[in-house]
């Protein structure tokens, strides 16, 4: 890569050469002119600065094995293993700068790989708790502005479902993991097909765009980066691959039992048999005793409905929109059993219902389908702090981020930071993730997730005491 750098004269190619030489003087001269290269792409294996500061830590492929073998001997397995390597902190002064400049913290390359993937994979520690922590930072920050954007003048109905159907580039729901959906994940799930959400540290020239859906949802997102463009410039058309991604579509589409799944009419999975472990330890965390007030938002297969009221609470609410679910729960003898009552609708017209009717609970579960991460926070921040005891405790389906283990640490510490900022403490319960590919879960899936991911996070909430 480095020769062919050489061979280049553009700002972007000197851009990306300086941040692969670890050249700290030369980038801080470059960027000082022009901060938005921090955000260009290599045309060819779609390398942001970042990628590439990274990316130089790797072994050449020309060398040996046996050079690699002592290599590895001098580093450690696991470890960066040419000269470079030794360059870390190289590295990580880089990848700071490039931050500091607006860099992309969730780029994707040709290889489908982030520069946290990459760091990650090339066992540089440092950098990825540094790429972790600058996905944190931006996603709160676009997460605030989110919030900030939606509070509109608040008299103006036409302009509230105006900005509805925004969308600030870098939130595009994704059919990737449609069950809780993090903001950055791309319409189509492909490699370099995503335009993601901004570094940190304010840009000089922020570069999110608010563009409206396309109506339909069927193109997909493109974007374009030449030697001299800038992420301004980015072309971009995101729109929807899959109908399904948006709640009123999901709840409108068909479904399919079929065994140990529930699959939506788009062949993704709404709820698998081999979630029952994370569903038992989670109705156990949250109602560990008889007696209790619990409520379960989205019944599915109603795994988590079964594990619930094997702990004998005193009354067991559950919230459920899709006539598919509400019939199969009619079909099923739900609305007989003792102490259980099943509310129809979607949790944000139940709710405020229950709110206004004093009902208090002592364990809430949240596992819905086709909504964003947004809609998780308004769940715990309006109703979970409305609807539950002091002591009482709630819990959610961690799906967030779970197609690439970078994503799944970023969101697990802004959903901390969330859930602390509306007055909650989280403990994480860790679950190994089976082997589902080669138990070939996945067969007959759209969207496999959990893909890379070994460790399920499952979050236990309190009231911070
Ligand atoms: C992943 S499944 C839940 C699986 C469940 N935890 C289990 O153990 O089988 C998600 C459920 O949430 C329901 N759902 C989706 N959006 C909803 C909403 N806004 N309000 C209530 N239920 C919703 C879906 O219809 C689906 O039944």
């Amino acid at each position: 890569m480095l020769l062919r750098l050489l061979a280049m004269n553009t700002s972007s190619d000197e851009v990306l050469l300086a941040a692969t030489n670890h050249d700290i003087e030369v980038l801080r001269t470059l960027l000082k002119k022009d901060p938005t290269l921090a955000k260009v792409q290599d045309a060819d294996t779609g390398f942001s600065p970042l990628h590439a500061a990274i990316a130089s830590c790797e072994a050449d492929e020309e060398e040996g094995e046996d050079e690699r073998a002592e290599e590895k001997a001098v580093n450690g397995e696991g470890d960066a293993v040419n000269n470079d390597a030794l360059d870390e902190d190289g590295a990580l002064a880089t990848v700071k700068l490039l931050f500091e400049n607006g860099a992309i913290w969730n780029e994707l390359d040709t290889a489908d790989e982030t520069p946290g993937c990459l760091a990650l994979r090339l066992g540089l520690n440092k950098v990825y708790e540094t790429i972790v922590d600058a996905g944190v930072r931006a996603e709160l920050l676009f997460g605030r502005l989110d919030q900030y954007d939606l509070l509109g003048d608040g008299d103006d109905e036409a302009e509230e479902e105006e900005q509805d159907d925004d969308a600030i580039v870098g939130f595009e729901p994704s059919p990737v993991e449609p069950r809780q959906k993090a903001p950055w994940q791309q319409p189509n799930g492909t490699a370099n097909g995503v335009e993601a959400v901004e570094g940190f540290e304010p840009a000089p020239n922020p570069s999110y765009k608010i563009e409206d859906e396309a109506e339909g949802g069927t193109a997909q997102t493109s974007t374009t980066t030449t030697a001299e463009s800038t992420a301004e410039e980015k072309v971009t058309e995101p729109v929807l691959s899959n109908p399904n991604v948006n709640n009123a579509d999901y709840l409108k589409s068909e479904l399919t039992y079929s065994g140990d799944r529930l699959l939506d009419s788009d062949k993704n999975a709404v709820m698998m048999d081999w979630e029952t472990e994370i569903m038992k330890i989670s109705a156990d965390q949250l109602a560990p005793k008889p007696g209790l007030r619990t409520m379960n938002v989205g019944h599915g297969m109603g795994i988590v409905d079964r594990m619930f009221l094997e702990n004998q609470p005193a009354m067991h609410h559950i919230c459920e929109a899709h006539p598919a679910v509400i019939q199969r729960l009619k079909e099923t003898g739900w609305y007989d059993k003792p102490n259980v009552t099943v509310h129809e609708g979607r949790w944000q017209d139940v709710l405020p219902k229950l709110v206004e009717q004093g009902v208090v609970l002592d364990g809430i579960y949240y596992d819905t389908y086709a909504e964003d991460y947004k809609d998780l926070k308004e769940f715990f921040t309006e109703y979970v702090i409305a609807l539950l005891e002091p002591d009482g405790k709630f819990g959610f389906y961690n799906g967030l981020g779970a197609d690439r283990q970078v994503c799944y640490d970023v969101y697990t510490k802004v959903v901390e930071v969330d859930l602390f900022d509306a007055g909650l403490d989280v403990e994480w319960t860790d679950i190994a993730v089976p082997d589902l590919k080669s138990r070939n879960e996945w067969d007959g899936v759209r969207y496999p997730y959990w893909g890379s991911i070994k460790t399920y996070r499952l979050p236990t909430c309190k009231f911070v005491g």
